[in-house]
Parts: C-alpha cells; sequence; structure tokens
C-alpha cells in the first residue's frame, strides 16, 4: 500500500482571511459528500475552512472546472475568493504559467487574468435583479432595491444575483448587526435558496465597508461574491463611483465594470500550507462529533 492509499493530499488558501481548501477529485475519488465536506472544513475535527475547491479534470488549455462547497456540506454556484484562490493553485502546482485563462464553475465559466504585482482580476458575471434568479418566493417583491422585514424591523436592501444570491443592506444598523441577524436574513423565508448577505458598515465616493454573511459558511472575513455585489449594488444606488475598493474584515478587493456591465474583482490570493489527511478518517466512520 503507498501512501498515496492512505492518505488525500490537500492545499490551503486564503484571501482575505476567507479560507478554502483545494482537493483534487482524481485523488479523492469522485465528487466530495456534504458529510466529508463538514467534516474537512470542520476546525475541531478536520483541516478548517470556510470551504472548499475540488479540482476537475480539464483539457490542458482549459478551462479549468471547480466544484466550489461551503463549510456546511452544500454546493455554491459562484466564489469569488473561491475562483482567485483556484485559478492561484492552478499556477502554483504548475497546472498552467499563462497570465489568462478560463476557469469554470456552476455558474459559468469566468476569464482569470493575473497582473504584475501578483493580484489577479476574476470576471464574475452580470449582476441580474430577476426575482427568478435570485430566487424570491414573494411574487410581490421584485428583485433589486425593496424594504425587507426582519427581527430589526423593514430594512433597506438590494437583492441580486451573481449566479448566487446576495442581499446588500444598507439599513444603519448596530454593528453587531452581522451577528445578531446574518443568519436571519440568509435563511429568510423570502429566499427559496437562501442568501448571502453584506452589511454596508462605511461608504465612501469610490469604497465600500462591509461585513459578510455567507450562506453556508456564516460570518466570514472576506467574500469576493459578496464585494461584487454591495459595489454592484452601492453603483446601482449612485452611492459610489467605479474602480469600489471593498474593504472587509480580513481584506479588500477592488470591484469594477467592463462594458459597462460585466463585474471584475480584483485581489490576491495565498497558499498557506500543504498537507495530507487519512484517507480513512476523511472518508470512513470515523468521523463522530463532527459538524
Ligand atoms: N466566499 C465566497 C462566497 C461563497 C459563496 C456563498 N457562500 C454561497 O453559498 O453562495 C466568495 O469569496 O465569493
Amino acid at each position: 500500500m503507498t501512501a498515496a492509499d492512505t492518505r488525500i493530499d490537500f492545499q490551503k488558501y486564503t484571501a482575505g482571511g476567507n479560507d478554502y481548501l483545494v482537493l483534487d477529485e482524481e485523488t479523492w475519488g469522485g465528487p466530495l459528500t456534504p458529510d466529508a465536506v463538514r467534516l474537512l472544513c470542520d476546525r475541531r475535527f478536520g483541516i478548517g475552512a470556510d470551504g472548499i475547491l475540488q479540482r476537475r479534470p480539464a483539457p490542458p488549455d482549459g478551462p479549468y472546472p471547480v466544484r466550489i462547497y461551503n463549510s456546511d456540506g452544500s454546493a455554491c454556484e459562484r466564489s469569488g475568493n473561491g475562483l482567485r484562490i483556484f485559478a492561484q493553485w492552478l499556477r502554483d502546482t504548475g497546472v498552467t504559467a499563462r497570465d489568462r485563462f478560463p476557469v469554470h464553475c456552476r455558474a459559468g465559466t469566468s476569464a482569470v487574468e493575473f497582473h504584475d504585482d501578483a493580484s489577479l482580476s476574476v470576471e464574475m458575471g452580470t449582476a441580474s435583479h430577476r426575482p427568478d434568479d435570485i430566487g424570491l418566493t414573494d411574487p410581490a417583491v421584485p428583485g433589486g432595491r425593496h424594504r425587507l422585514p426582519t427581527s430589526a424591523g423593514d430594512l433597506d436592501v438590494t437583492t441580486l444575483s451573481l449566479g448566487n444570491p446576495h442581499t446588500v443592506v444598507f439599513s444603519d444598523l448596530p454593528p453587531d448587526a452581522v451577528h445578531r441577524l446574518g443568519h436571519e436574513i440568509a435563511t429568510h423565508p423570502l429566499f427559496r435558496h437562501g442568501t448571502n448577505v453584506q452589511f454596508v458598515t462605511g461608504i465612501a465616493p469610490d469604497a465600500l465597508a462591509i461585513e459578510v454573511w455567507e450562506r453556508g459558511a456564516g460570518r466570514t472575513l472576506a467574500s469576493g461574491a459578496s464585494a461584487c455585489a454591495a459595489a454592484t449594488a452601492a453603483l446601482a444606488r449612485g452611492l459610489v463611483r467605479a474602480p469600489v475598493t471593498v474593504r472587509m474584515a480580513g481584506g479588500e478587493v477592488t470591484v469594477l465594470l467592463r462594458d459597462g456591465a460585466v463585474v471584475w474583482q480584483r485581489g490576491s490570493a495565498h497558499r498557506v500550507f500543504a498537507g495530507a489527511i487519512d484517507r480513512a478518517y476523511a472518508t470512513g466512520d470515523a468521523k463522530e462529533g463532527a459538524r
């Protein structure tokens, strides 16, 4: 029996404190189960991460497909930090040496561009306010700007989809709102598939500050898709001008629109460490007590 039979290699990356494990589908032996994702992401029983990126087989020149999972085991259509991390991993591991290439996730294909300062830009698609795209359950509620009833009163929000659902909260709230209201809004009955939530805590002419509550992961220190959602919503309200620097607890990304509507985010992604996890533990029954 070789080490590859008993251990599964992984790499751990971070983008502004939003951390992901990167695994290979071939090494794992197929798609991850929700139980396996929860175990691997568990910070006490597993390796610990906000989510997992599982690389899928690809033609040499791409597009390079990736499955994206949240730490609660759910699959996610698109992740801004996830795609930046995956692109960085493709370069770090020598899968490609190119500066521009396409990656592919459930929400579609995104172009990636590396810059001289070691940052990278990733295309995030076009924001949609269509109720069906967001998964709104009440036909009386339009996508875009509306009021959202919560335990803290009716909030001024913008709901939109970037391939995944987002609710940007513009109401003035106490600093701990992300902890008090994040889960409530993320699981609000208005959203058929749940929603990621961004609390806007500061606005400048070309910058925003947000706190993030992710669907499927809870509060995170940063989120690329959330930064894009918040910037897009603030641009639509005329509150900021592009490019918009979006500051989060763990770091910042820059968001801009190309061709008037295509959302791009720019930031960095870093490898933290590489390791191997016991295959029997990660895939077998020895996961008692994990979330
Ligand atoms: N961390 C991500 C966002 C992940 C998506 C989300 N949790 C979902 O379920 O849609 C990012 O950086 O964009």
